[in-house]
């Protein structure tokens, strides 16, 4: 059985519903369809989710939503009269309109993906699951072992269904959303629920890409990731893929394939639970960053040693709800933080340091921009790293600060906010277009 997750890129209006729809057709091992909320398309520049949250809002302020509640009907509303569908989609929302004032946020914007789960039913004639009936989720914690059981009691006779994404109940039996993004984390816990030979995820780049598309013009796409590939990409904010949809079909061995769903004859991004079981090993899986980092580095005398201030600093960090990677060595350890907002941030966090571990010396760099790297061949290739310092050193790029992450699996490096761009197409020419071509000539010659 094979559970096909669609992004709201593919929910997006009646014309891509079709082709969701010839997909499923397609194979009949797509048995379970777990769906996102409507996303952005052609015809419509918000996603439903986001539609919602701003109708919450203006409820929430006491101002009119009349108009923003008309969009999201009509929009639906278009879905079902191009379709033809016999969806009864006025009584639905009659009945969201007449107790919309009471309902809590999880409660109105998961409407998103339950109408739409709803209108793709309708339309391949599949039953529609809703997640509230199974899916528990406890402050964020899925209960996998309630969730099989309610979901094996109600598909017990059923042999195809579209889920809605997103959300689930909890156990007060109220409904629960996942973090933004959810959908694909949806996906993985009804791909090890029903132990999927595959997970299926439907969105609309050609898999996963070697950089950012925004960042680099029409990058290649990445044939082959093993499981941390995926996680440290996914980590480093590479947003089609939800960095905890990893997990759930991991720890059952599913495979995982990324797919586009305007382009479906393309394979997509393959995730294998082996990847030395495949020839074609590239060096690098990916190449993703971010602007607008910090780095701070902790330096005391033989701190690796001094295990209570290793932790405490790790400690105080993890207390100001950054995101952040460190590197440890003998007298010091850097940090390099994601989400610092406030000059006012960074000074707390340095005072809080200077009170509670008192170093010798403590180093803040801002504007700094972090290009991670991520590949499996850092543990057999130790002089990879090297050859990336030159390169960027070679092009004027001053590498400022280098992380490697104990596992092997991630390389950061810290670049002038100013190189950011440069130092991504430089490191993506390098492994990939220069890779790519050097590939073509082995196998031509
Ligand atoms: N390395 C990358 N590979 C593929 N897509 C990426 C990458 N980095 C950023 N993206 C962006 O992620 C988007 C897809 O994610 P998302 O909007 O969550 O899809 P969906 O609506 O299908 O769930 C792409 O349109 C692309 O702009
Ligand atoms: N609709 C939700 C959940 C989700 O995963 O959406 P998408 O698959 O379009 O990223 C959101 O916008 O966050």
């Amino acid at each position: 059985m094979i559970v096909a997750k669609f992004g709201g890129s593919s929910m997006a209006d009646a014309d891509q519903l079709k082709k969701v729809k010839a997909i499923l057709n397609s194979d009949s091992n797509r048995q379970v369809a777990v769906v996102s909320a409507a996303g952005k398309g052609i015809h419509n520049p918000v996603k439903l989710t986001d539609q919602l949250i701003h109708i919450y809002d203006l409820i929430q302020a006491g101002k009119d939503f009349s108009n923003a509640l008309n969009e999201v009907w009509q929009r639906l509303d278009a879905v079902v009269e191009a379709l033809d569908l016999d969806f009864p989609i006025h009584e639905e929302l009659s009945n969201i309109s007449k107790q919309i004032n009471q309902l809590s946020y999880a409660e109105l914007v998961s409407r998103g993906e339950y109408l739409t789960a709803h209108l793709l039913a309708s339309y391949l004639k599949w039953p529609m699951i809703d997640a509230a009936d199974f899916l528990v989720i406890n402050s964020g914690q899925i209960d996998y072992q309630a969730s099989k059981q309610r979901l094996m009691n109600i598909t017990k006779h059923i042999e195809h269904c579209v889920i809605p994404g997103f959300y689930g109940v909890n156990a007060a039996g109220k409904i629960e959303l996942l973090p933004r993004g959810g959908g694909d984390t949806s996906g993985a816990v009804v791909s090890n629920l029903v132990n999927a030979a595959c997970y299926e995820n439907w969105t609309d780049t050609n898999g996963i890409l070697a950089v950012d598309p925004r960042i680099v013009d029409q990058p290649t796409k990445v044939n082959i990731l093993s499981y941390d590939e995926l996680q440290e990409l996914s980590y480093l904010g590479v947003k089609v893929f939800n960095e905890e949809a990893v997990q759930p079909v991991r720890m059952k061995q599913i495979p995982i394939r990324i797919m586009n769903t305007n382009r479906p004859e393309l394979g997509g991004t393959f995730v294998v639970t082996d990847k030395n079981s495949v020839d074609y090993k590239p060096e690098v899986a990916g190449i993703a960053g971010k602007q607008d980092q910090v780095i701070l580095t902790v330096k005391q005398y033989q701190l690796s040693s001094h295990v209570d201030s290793v932790i405490a600093l790790i400690r105080l960090v993890n207390n100001f709800h950054l995101k952040s990677t460190y590197s440890l060595s003998g007298d010091s350890i850097s940090f390099v933080l994601s989400g610092v907002d406030e000059q006012k941030d960074i000074q707390d966090l340095v005072n809080q340091i200077n009170a509670n571990v008192n170093p010798d010396n403590i180093h803040v760099t801002e504007r700094i921009a972090k290009v991670a790297v991520v590949s499996e061949a850092f543990c057999n290739r130790p002089r990879l790293v090297g050859k990336m310092i030159e390169l960027l050193e070679a092009n004027s790029i001053p590498v400022q600060q280098v992380i490697q992450t104990s596992d092997d699996i991630k390389v950061v490096f810290g670049v002038a906010n100013a190189d950011y761009q440069r130092a991504i197409e430089c490191l993506y020419h390098e492994f990939f277009r220069k890779a790519n071509v050097r590939s073509m000539v082995a196998v031509n010659s």
